[in-house]
């Protein structure tokens, strides 16, 4: 396994998760990186019927991944979204994984509305669409049942959430 991929939906903590497993990885002394897929989809304008640019995210995940392992980065943490089975291989063959846990951060509804109303606490326009998409992702996400392990992030520390999925993933 040299993947874990946080998936879940807007708000639930994955770009969170993903920095308390870089330290964790840090302390153990293991060569990794970490890849908030966010930012490398993050262009406007995104092509029609590609409202997140994911096409765009997966091409620079390649571009970067062929960087990183030539580094010696031998594990990848990413946080981003999978709504569909199809997209796993897409992510294994750009990372040209080895094995990839995708592991979904499951948050109730009322963590939800509470970590958001405090990130976006500066506006509401953002805020009124991030609680919107919040519902409508998490609903989309169960539907799904892609995932290979679901961790349940609604009442623990960021730390404890990252040992947990440490565990699971074997590392
Ligand atoms: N299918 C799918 N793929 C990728 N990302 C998804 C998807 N569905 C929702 N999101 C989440 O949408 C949030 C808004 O992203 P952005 O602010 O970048 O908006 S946009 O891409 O410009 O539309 C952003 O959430 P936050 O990271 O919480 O802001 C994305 O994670
Ligand atoms: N385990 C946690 N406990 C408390 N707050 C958290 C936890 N995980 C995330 N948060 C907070 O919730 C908000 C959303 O987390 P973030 O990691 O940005 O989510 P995502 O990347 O899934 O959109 C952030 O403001 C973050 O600081």
């Amino acid at each position: 396994m040299d993947t874990v991929f946080l998936n879940g939906t807007v708000g639930a903590g994955k770009s969170t998760i993903a920095a308390a497993l870089s330290v964790l990885m840090t302390e153990s002394g293991r060569h990794h990186a970490v890849i908030d897929l966010d930012h490398i989809r993050r262009a406007w304008p995104a092509p029609e019927g590609d409202r997140f640019n994911h096409e765009l995210e997966l091409l620079n995940l390649r571009d970067l991944v062929v960087n990183y392992r030539n580094a010696g980065i031998e594990h990848f943490i990413l946080a981003g979204v999978v709504e569909q089975a199809t997209e796993v291989p897409r992510y294994e063959a750009a990372l040209k994984s080895r094995g990839l846990l995708l592991c979904r951060l499951d948050a109730d509804g009322a963590t939800l509305i509470r970590r958001l109303s405090l990130r976006h606490a500066d506006n509401p326009t953002e805020l009124d669409w991030h609680l919107r998409r919040a519902d409508e992702l998490a609903a989309i996400l169960q539907r799904a049942a892609i995932d290979h392990v679901v961790v349940d992030v609604s009442g623990d520390a960021p730390m404890v959430t990252a040992r947990e999925v440490m565990q699971k993933a074997g590392w």
